[in-house]
Parts: structure tokens; sequence; C-alpha cells
């Protein structure tokens, strides 16, 4: 599963809420300004205007009765996104109660206000009062609270939620040392419950705890609601002076008995305020310190672009908890070490089975695909399913309920390599005989209603052996969780990498095309379709030096399709149009949503995209299916490639290439020709230095097989491309491999002849880079230098 509205495990119409075109947009949720806001301007007792700071929610504008019952009136809640790096994000945002259609809908729409658009990774998920209780609906949002924390699927630091709260209540320092205390327990890892840390960050406060919470909230709101006019101008500890014993807050009140300042935890006690300065811990990346100086100058701060936040991501510290015993973190997954306390012996007791997997069944359709592929994409040393993954567990047939220990048993559980709306993915091994693999846990609560989805992913990706493919090894239920156990695909998934790199080089790009099609070959021929491919889908393995391969994985939406499909899904920016056409569509979709992803490799920004991420917009585009290739971004990419672009995006699904031609494309084999040489190259220096051989006449040997291999691809009989143009047409760098010439990475690819669209500027230059790792970012041309600009619908691209 992936990041942009990730919702699967939904029933039809729920699972497909990816993207819901059914839902009405939110026009009462308004964001009061461009940009996250400062705070609402309010006059105080005497008449003066001042920035006011946002009013404890115990003292609410609004009781929360009234609320509910006055939806025609709007009111103002400001709500804070602790990020990543103690950064903050905040908005003040005007609300209906009417206007709002769903919880989710809330969420999404205060995620965008807030700068994280629906599609994005650390997108709103879940909202908390500012006393860590988490809202669980509209009618709890519109409670009568002003203020909430934002909070992605990340386990925030409490050091970001004091930070928060140091925002909403800078003079309020016993309300913020009481809301903290609440978020302390929240936050606080529960040892024998360890496994909720695997979906969040609930596990701190029981669900009796966090009753007693809404009960006093309540309280305390009633209570509020008589005074509220006297309140909102005074501090909370002071107003609670006037009120009944009561109705005091637990810091209130222990800060009556021990008649001391109320107390910051040690590791807390960094960030106050010394000297007027607020200590930081320093911003490991350059650009970012843009945010925090406008922060600084409570300035609201821009959206940051995806760059940007993938950057920052990248560079936190990687979790390593144990989820299930909650024990010290464990070491890097390696494989069993001598003496190792489990046995596969020990591990064939519990109820969990080890062994073999049963021979897969192939059919003549698939065998000749898989011939096709063996001949046209025989990269050495990089097609094997790794050897020690071909044992694999058995895929019970039933449902048997295993327990926590059971899994604990026979996997030792290492650090988060990724994470969904309903998944945390671990590294993990096998204890008996240190296999690595990757761990899916899913929180079964969060599957409610949905169960049959997860199931529809169990048996069609268990059903898929493919090297291109995320093998599925074992699945195992516990009473709350369910453990995926899959092959580990230590690379990260493309989604970051294009995060990180901007764009590919054309070579690299037809690598991971033919990869993808080779995939997707596989599960057409067995007519089942993905639904749901994009980059965050495709993980990566990297082979040589600057060659990496992909591997197809979330299949939370694939389905066997045997008649045209009308459900409406998949993530926007990768939908095709015959999806929005409600026409009926089949295979065929995914071929379309590898065209975006080729479109975005080539280029960093995505083919059609809305300029202020309007959803209507963004669908009107993918329908009307104009392609553009906007100059300068496009000027130096090949037309082979621009002509693949072209025929994958073909808006009629009968004239689109398959995932077969794709594969047989010629420019498709040109670059994965150039990867293997470079890969073969690779190799011959590695031997080279291991064996001491001549460098020349290896590195020869290499260039020459790769050629030959080359000279029988392109006899590759069964090319029945629908663009002759392109079937035709010799790639000119097929030319210069032959030559054996060596492709400077860097050398400016073929020039291929300007087509520019409408909105192309003549003569517009690239705008300058923002260099940081491999620093390649595309700034905006519309925008000025300093603002980031946000790639591939990862932000705002060229228009
Ligand atoms: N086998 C694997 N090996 C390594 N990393 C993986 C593996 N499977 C998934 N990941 C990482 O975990 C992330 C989340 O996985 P996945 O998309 O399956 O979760 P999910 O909860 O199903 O997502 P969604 O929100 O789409 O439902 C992926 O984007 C990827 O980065």
């Amino acid at each position: 599963m992936t990041s942009s509205q990730r919702g699967q495990y939904g029933c039809e119409a729920a699972r497909n809420a990816k993207w819901r075109t059914a839902a009405p947009p939110a026009p009462l949720l308004k964001r009061t300004g461009g940009a996250p806001q400062p705070w609402p301007i309010q006059p105080n007792p005497a008449g003066q205007v001042h920035r006011s700071h946002i009013h404890p929610p115990h003292l609410p504008l609004f009781h929360s009765r009234h609320a509910e019952e006055s939806a025609e009136r709007p009111h103002l809640v400001t709500i804070v996104r602790p990020c990543s790096q103690n950064t903050l994000r905040k908005v003040t945002v005007l609300l209906n109660r009417r206007g709002v259609v769903s919880f989710e809908q809330l969420l999404l729409d205060i995620s965008e206000a807030l700068g994280f658009p629906r599609w994005h990774r650390s997108r709103v998920t879940r909202l908390y009062t500012t006393h860590a209780r988490e809202v669980k609906g509209v009618c709890d949002f519109f409670r009568g609270e002003v203020a909430f924390l934002a909070l992605g699927r990340a386990r925030p630091e409490l050091s970001g939620v004091q930070e928060a709260l140091e925002e909403l209540f800078p003079d309020h320092s016993h309300y913020r040392a009481e809301a903290l205390r609440a978020w302390e327990k929240r936050l606080r890892p529960v040892p024998d419950k360890a496994a909720k840390a695997d979906s969040g960050y609930s596990e701190g406060t029981d669900s009796s705890e966090t009753n007693q919470e809404t009960q006093k909230d309540t309280n305390t709101h009633v209570k509020n609601h008589v005074n509220t006019h006297t309140h909102t101008t005074q501090p909370p500890h002071r107003i609670d002076t006037h009120q009944p014993e009561n109705y005091k807050s637990d810091a209130q009140k222990c800060h009556k008995k021990s008649r001391k300042p109320a107390h910051l935890p040690n590791h807390l006690q960094r960030l106050r305020v010394r000297g007027g300065v607020r200590e930081r811990k320093p911003s490991v990346i350059g650009p970012f310190k843009h945010e925090d100086s406008l922060r600084e100058a409570d300035i609201p701060s821009p959206t940051l672009c995806e760059n940007c936040l993938a950057r920052r991501f990248k560079h936190q510290e990687a979790e390593r908890i144990n989820p299930l015993s909650g024990k010290a973190p464990l070491p890097p997954v390696s494989r069993k070490q001598k003496g190792s306390s489990y046995t596969e012996e020990e591990v064939r007791k519990l109820d969990i089975h080890i062994s073999p997997p049963p021979p897969q069944p192939i059919s003549r359709e698939e065998e000749k695909s898989v011939a096709q592929l063996e001949l046209s994409n025989p990269l050495p040393d990089v097609e094997q399913v790794p050897k020690d993954t071909q044992q694999t567990f058995d895929l019970p047939s039933d449902d048997r309920e295993v327990t926590q220990a059971d899994i604990e048993r026979c996997y030792e559980i290492g650090r988060v390599v990724g994470d969904g709306n309903f998944a945390v993915v671990r590294e993990c091994c096998r204890r008996d005989n240190g296999q690595p693999l990757a761990m899916k846990v899913i929180e079964r609560s969060k599957l409610i209603g949905r169960e049959h989805m997860m199931q529809n992913e169990l048996s069609l990706l268990g059903s898929l052996c493919h090297p291109r493919i995320v093998r599925l090894f074992a699945h195992h239920h516990t009473q709350t969780h369910s453990y995926l156990v899959m092959e580990l695909v230590s690379g990260g998934d493309l989604f970051e990498a294009i995060n990180e790199r901007g764009k590919f080089s054309e070579e690299e790009a037809g690598l991971m095309v033919s990869d993808v099609s080779e995939a997707l070959n596989y599960i057409h021929c067995k007519s089942i379709v993905h639904r749901d491919l994009k980059p965050e889908n495709l993980l990566i393995e990297h082979i040589a030096a600057g060659i990496c391969r992909l591997k197809l994985g979330d299949f939370g939406l694939a389905m066997v399709v045997t008649e045209p499909v009308f459900t409406i899904c998949g993530t926007p920016t990768y939908v095709a149009p015959e999806i929005l056409y409600e026409t009926g569509y089949g295979v065929a979709v995914d071929v379309w949503a590898l065209g975006v992803i080729l479109y975005v490799l080539l280029s960093g920004f995505p083919p059609f995209r809305s300029r202020d991420r309007n959803q209507e917009e963004l669908f009107q585009l993918i329908k009307q299916g104009q392609l553009h290739f906007l100059s300068p971004y496009w000027d130096p990419i090949s037309e082979e490639a621009k002509g693949l672009v072209r025929a994958l995006l073909q808006p009629d699904p009968t004239v689109r290439l398959t995932a077969e031609q794709t594969l047989l494309h010629p420019w498709v084999k040109a670059m994965a020709s150039i990867c293997r040489q470079r890969a073969l190259t690779d190799k011959a220096q590695r031997n080279t230095a291991d064996t001491g051989a001549e460098p020349d006449r290896v590195h020869r040997q290499a260039q020459s097989s790769a050629a030959e291999t080359v000279t029988d691809k392109d006899k590759t009989p069964g090319h029945t491309s629908r663009e002759g143009e392109i079937t035709h047409r010799e790639p000119s760098r097929q030319t210069e491999m032959n030559t054996g010439r060596e492709q400077d990475e860097d050398e400016p690819l073929q020039q291929g002849s300007k087509e520019t669209g409408t909105e192309d500027t003549p003569g517009q230059q690239r705008p300058e880079c923002t260099s940081v790792d491999s620093g390649r970012e595309i700034q905006d041309p519309g925008s000025p230098a300093s603002q980031c600009v946000e790639l591939n619908q990862l932000g705002d691209p060229p228009r």
C-alpha cells in the first residue's frame, strides 16, 4: 500500500476511497488565506486589538452543544501540525459543521490547508485535542475545541508536541504542562501492548484514561460555558482559581498542592526559552532552514516542496524498536548467529509452518511470456530471486490465530522500512535461518468492515511468483494484528527515489519501464489488474552502481478482471481516462499509469497537473488527454522516449500499448541494454579488482557480450507495436552502444526536436537548481527562485 489516499481494504465504495469523485468539494472548510495564517485577531477587553493566542480548549469560544446545534455558524479553529526537525505548520480555518461531509474528508481538507496534499505521505491522518485525546469523528471535532494538533502516520516526538503547545499557548505555561503530561502518557510505550506501536502512537493512554480525560474535558466545557466571556481574556490558571475545586485540572491541583511551578520532564527542558533564544536542533539540511527562519519571524511558512520533505524524512533517525516485545532496539537484521536460541525444529513446533513452497503451476501464456522476458531482458545477476528467499513458509489455507509470542519466536523484527495507511512495514528475519524478510504489520481494527480487501491482497499476491513482483511468503494473524511476511526489497520505493533525484536518465527510466512492464505483463496474463500502479508501490533493488531495478508491490486494489470494471479507484495523478469516463475498464489502466510514471521519471513532474491541486480540474485534464512535453524540461529527451510516452498515454485504451508491447519497445530494449552493459562493466571491474585480471580485456569482453545480447534481442520476433514509427526507428543510443562507446551519465542525451505545448515559454531557461544531496530540483519557472517547487504531483510542478 502506499501514500496518497491510501484507502484500500474497504467495501466496494469505501475501499476505493483512495479518492472519491463522488465526494462533494468541501466549500465550507476554508483556509483563511493562501498560506497558514497567523493567529486570529481578537479584541481584548479593553477594546484594543492585539494578536491573541489560542484559548485553551477548556475555555471554549463555543460550547459543545452550541457548536453542534449551530451548524450554520462558522467558527475559527487553529490546527498545528508538528513536523520533523521541530518545525511546525499551523493554519486557522473557518469551519461550518454542516459543510463537513465526513470526518475523512475533514482530515483531508485540514491536511491540504496545512500544505500536505491528500496524496502526501505526511498528510494528516489524526487529530488530537491539545490534551492528547484523539478526535474520532465530526461531532467530536465540533465539541467546541478551538485548537487541535494534527498528526500523520508517524509517531510524533514529544518535543514536537511541546513546540506545538508552545505555539498555541505561549502565555499559559501551566496549561501547557498539563497538556504535555497528557501527551507524555499517550506517547509512553507500553511494553505488554507493544504491538500497538506498529500502528501508531495511541498506546500510551488506555481507553479508560482517554475516557476519563474526555469526561474531564466535557466537565470543563460544561462548566466553562457559563463563564465563557470571562475566560477568554485570562490565562487558565488564573481563571480556574475562580472555579469550584472539583473543576480544577490535575495540573492546577498539583500546582496548588506543591506551590511549585509545573515541571517539564528533563528531556524537554532543552527546548525551553533560555535568555530569549529558543534552543533548536540544528537543521541537518540547508534548504529547510528557510522554514525555521520564517517561523522565527512569525511569517507563515510556505509549503515545503516534496523534495525537501522527503529529504527531511530521510534524515530522520531510523526507528529501532521492537514492536512486539517493546524490548531494547534490535540490531540490524542479519543472518542467524551461531548459537542462536531458536532452531528450525523449535520454530516448527509452533503453529506457524515452515516448508518449501508448493510448486506453482505455470500456464502456457505465462510460459510464453516468461520465455519472451528472458529473451528480451536477461540482465546478468539481477533477475534471480535470491536463493535464500526461495524457501518460503506455507501459506496457511485457514486463518488460524497465532499469538504475538509465536511471531516473536519465529521472527526477529527490526526497523521500520515504510508505512502506509493501514500498515507499517519492518525489516525482520527468520530466527531459524536468518533469512532477511519484510514484515507488513496491519492493525486489524483498522480493517473492520474491509477484511475482504486484505483477503483479496493475500490471495492475489500469494499466488504470484515473479522476480519483478514482491513475493508474499506467509501471513499470520493474531487477535489484533495481521502480519504479512514478504520478500525484503531494501532500496526504498520509487517515490522516495524521485524525491531524491528529481528525474532520471533515459537509460535508468527505460530499465524501470522494462521492469514494470515485465511485472504487468505477468499479472495481465493472469487477468489481474493492479489498479494502483504508482511510484510508492514500486520498490527498488540496487543492482550495480547507478542501476536499480523495480519490484511491484501493494496489491490492495488488485483484482481479477474478466469483464469491464466500473469501480472508480486509484490515485488521481495516475488514473486512466476510461476510469473517469466510467465506461468500463480493464488491464490497460495499469499501462496508462506506467505512462504517467515514465513521464515523471524523465521530467520530474507529472503529465497532468492542476495548478491549484484541484482534483476536478486534474480529472478534466486527464480526460482531455492533451499531452505536452514542456520546454525546456523535455528538450533533451529523445523522440523515441517521447513516442513511448505518447503510446502509453494514449487516451483510447484499445490503441494504447499493452504491457507486452511496452516491454518489447525498441527504446525500452535499448535502454535496458545500456544498463546491461553497465552492469557487465561494473561486474567486470569488480572481478578485475578481485582477481587482478587484465582490466582492458575483461572490459572488452563485457562490452562485446552485451552487444551480442542486444543484437539477439533486436531479432526477437513478435513485436507488434501499434506505433509503427517507434517500432522501426533505430534508437541512436543503441548505435552508440553497439560501437562500444561509453555513454557518460552527465552527457546530454540525444537532442530530440522540440515539441512545445501551449504553455511553453520560448527561451525559458532551466531555473537555478537548489542542490542538496544529489541536488537536482527544478524550480518552478513561474515562482521566485527562493521558493521551493514541488515536483511530480508532489507539489507544484511547472505549469
Ligand atoms: N517488501 C517490502 N520491502 C521493503 N519495503 C517495503 C516492502 N513492502 C512495502 N514496503 C515499504 O512500505 C511502504 C508501505 O507499504 P504498503 O504500501 O504495502 O503499505 P499500506 O499500508 O498497504 O499502504 P496504503 O496506504 O497504500 O494502504 C511502501 O511504500 C514501501 O516503502
